[in-house]
């Protein structure tokens, strides 16, 4: 059981923007706008037709980018994903069925959890680094704390409600490597195509990893 590869995309970058897309072609600029702002991870969730799609073009197209598949909850979404070149896998919850196939083909894999048996749930099958999800709702950095402190070994992805002036004070846990967000990836700049408002944004987040 290798679950090195999730740490390893949690170090990538200080934040994983977490985006929704309609359509590949605009899939591609937005890693395209991230990678230029110096954000080399994107997860696609798979909440759209165009997800996986998306996924296959931005792993053919863009250059020196990390792409992983959001929203991933069934078995054969998993393999779809994979197939469509996700270099990991992301679950706003438990979903034992996609950490199998994540420990099969031995990809990084990010299930989701909110409660303490959740967490523990998923140590027992193996997992050292969850996303913690919504964070906002379930209590922010101050749950995390409580968290860590049953669970030293884990590391943490807080993601659900958090913006560029709040992830700072998730960042600032030592169990917290990276956040995931939807904030870097406005749906105003994918209607109106600003790709550079993309990039201000991932530059931005870049500076987050500055104490
Ligand atoms: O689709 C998934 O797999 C999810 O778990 C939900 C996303 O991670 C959140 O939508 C991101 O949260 P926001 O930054 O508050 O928008």
């Amino acid at each position: 059981m290798k679950y090195a590869q999730t740490r390893q995309v949690m170090a990538i970058a200080p934040v994983i923007p977490v985006v929704v897309v309609s359509d590949a072609a605009s899939a591609v600029e937005i890693a395209r706008a991230l990678v230029a702002g110096g954000i080399r991870v994107i997860e696609v969730t798979l909440r759209t037709e165009a997800g996986l799609a998306a996924i296959e073009a931005i792993a053919q197209q863009v250059d020196d980018i990390c792409v992983g598949a959001g929203t991933v909850w069934t078995e054969a979404q998993a393999e779809q994903a994979i197939d469509a070149g996700a270099e990991f896998m992301v679950s706003p919850g438990i979903a034992d069925d996609v950490n199998a196939v994540a420990q099969a083909r031995d990809i990084a894999y990010l299930p989701g959890a909110q409660t303490v048996s959740e967490i523990a749930h998923l140590k027992r099958q193996g997992v050292t680094a969850t996303k913690l999800f919504p964070a906002s709702v379930v209590g922010g950095p101050a749950a995390i704390k409580a968290f860590a402190s049953v669970f030293p070994d884990l590391v943490f992805c807080p993601t659900g409600g958090i913006k560029e002036d709040t992830a700072r004070d998730y960042l600032a846990l030592d169990c917290v490597p990276c956040v995931g967000g939807s904030w870097l990836v406005s749906a105003d700049a994918v209607a109106g195509g600003d790709w550079e408002a993309v990039r201000l944004a991932a530059e931005r987040a870049v500076a987050l990893s500055d104490s």
